[in-house]
């Protein structure tokens, strides 16, 4: 067996999965959540190979990355199956932000190690924890290919004009100020499992991915290339998220500084304290539409503001594509919250969208269809898959000639 390790660090977790490269069958995964705080949480589970599946949990606590990746390694050996037994051949890991270097998976050494290091600035709340996973595993499987898959790389087809912000072009240019976008390996294989859902071939779709997580963002794909992108230089633009503010004036962060806030008061505001937290008071979807159901007024407004942000790309990217053929939901809140999917398409029947109540409150997980028959632009509901990519990308880098 040919077997591979995908390790997507977030900002404060890691998601793993250990792959077979050639079935592309999934033969263990876990989660390790509230990495840096008093008390983190490790789920592993792991598939024998007769089928049978086993699941551990535990509390434990998680100072960083590299004490995350080594309490996976010891949930592996503690189900009975190592890590090793499986036939690893390479690891996978998901980058945040490659910035204009990295624009397809790239097998990773001291070079490409300092390289996500420098681009920490533009993503400072996962490179710096992707990279600590990344030196971990190198540490402890040496002698077999780690592979860097970047989610700004699916975004670099973007044309000049969509990733070009309109300030002083050295400015940009000394600094690498312009829009990267993120969430590009979720776009991707979106985009691809939308267009098999569809029967047709993702060359001659056109299609609008809203991958709503913690994270948030709306992608403009023609022919299976992104063409347009909400979030920007970093994970910080576009769409309202979990507890960052999307879209906000640049005038508003000057008006704040003159105020007496520092830059590290700005950037815990706006990436910590903002977004459904923000507004609302709780960061999960779940928590806000239970209050809002209740009357609470704030988590009332908070819902809308996220509903009316996602349209305004949405309307936006309409133009951009010159029509659609697909809107496609995904991530946490895309996959599983009807109410969202049925506000961002309330009222679009004039521009041919019409969704079916029905399918769209099915608790189906596969992918779907979730719009009536009729409806001239697809709408549909595409489970993500960020660690399959990951594996299929980092599998085409270890057999690439
Ligand atoms: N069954 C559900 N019902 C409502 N919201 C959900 C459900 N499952 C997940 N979510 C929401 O999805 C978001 C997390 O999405 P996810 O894609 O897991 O995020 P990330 O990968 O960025 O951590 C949270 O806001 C959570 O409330
Ligand atoms: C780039 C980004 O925002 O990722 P996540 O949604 O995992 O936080
Ligand atoms: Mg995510």
């Amino acid at each position: 067996m040919s077997a591979i390790l995908v390790v997507n660090s977030g900002s404060s977790s890691i998601k793993y999965q250990l792959i077979d490269a050639r079935s592309e069958q999934r033969l263990a995964s876990g989660l390790i959540e509230r990495i840096g705080q008093a008390e983190g949480r490790i789920e592993h589970r792991s598939t024998a190979l007769g089928g049978d599946e086993t699941r551990e949990e535990r509390i434990i606590t998680v100072a960083d990355h590299a004490v995350g990746f080594a309490a996976m390694i010891e949930a592996f050996a503690r189900s009975g199956r190592s890590i090793g037994e499986a036939g690893l051949v390479a690891v996978g890991h998901r980058v945040v932000q490659g910035g204009s270097e990295f624009v397809a998976p790239t097998l990773i050494d001291e070079r490409v190690e300092a390289k996500i290091l420098e681009l920490s600035t533009l993503a400072p709340l996962h490179n710096p924890a992707n990279l600590q996973a990344i030196i971990a595993a190198r540490g402890a499987f040496p002698d077999i290919p780690h592979v860097a898959v970047f989610d700004t790389a699916f975004h670099q087809t973007m044309p000049p004009e969509a990733y070009s912000y309109a300030i002083d072009a050295e400015v940009a240019r000394e600094h690498g100020v312009r829009k990267y976008g993120f969430h590009g390996t979720s776009h991707q294989v979106v985009a691809r499992r939308a267009a098999e859902c569809l029967g047709r071939p993702v060359s001659r779709l056109k299609q609008i991915v809203l991958h709503l997580g913690n994270g948030a963002s709306a992608c403009a794909v023609d022919g299976g290339r992104s063409v347009d992108t909400s979030m920007g230089l970093t994970p910080l633009e576009g769409l309202v998220m979990g507890t960052r503010s999307g879209d906000i004036d640049p005038g508003g962060l000057l008006h704040l500084l003159r105020a007496g806030y520092d830059v590290a008061q700005l950037d815990e505001l706006l990436n910590k304290r903002s977004g459904l937290l923000g507004l609302s008071g709780s960061l999960d979807m779940r928590d806000v539409q239970e209050a809002a159901a209740h009357g609470d007024e704030r988590a009332r407004l908070a819902l809308a503001v996220y509903a009316h942000r996602i349209r305004r790309y949405l309307g936006a990217y309409l133009v951009e594509l010159g029509g659609a053929d697909a809107i496609v939901f995904t991530a946490g809140v895309g996959e599983n919250v009807p109410a969202v999917r049925a506000d961002v398409c309330a009222g679009l029947e004039w521009f041919g969208v019409r969704i079916d109540p029905e399918r769209n409150e099915s608790r189906e997980r596969a992918a779907r269809r979730i719009s009536t028959d009729d409806s001239r632009i697809a709408v549909l509901v595409v489970p993500t898959d960020e660690e399959a990519e990951i594996a299929r990308q980092t599998w085409q880098v270890v057999t690439a000639p």
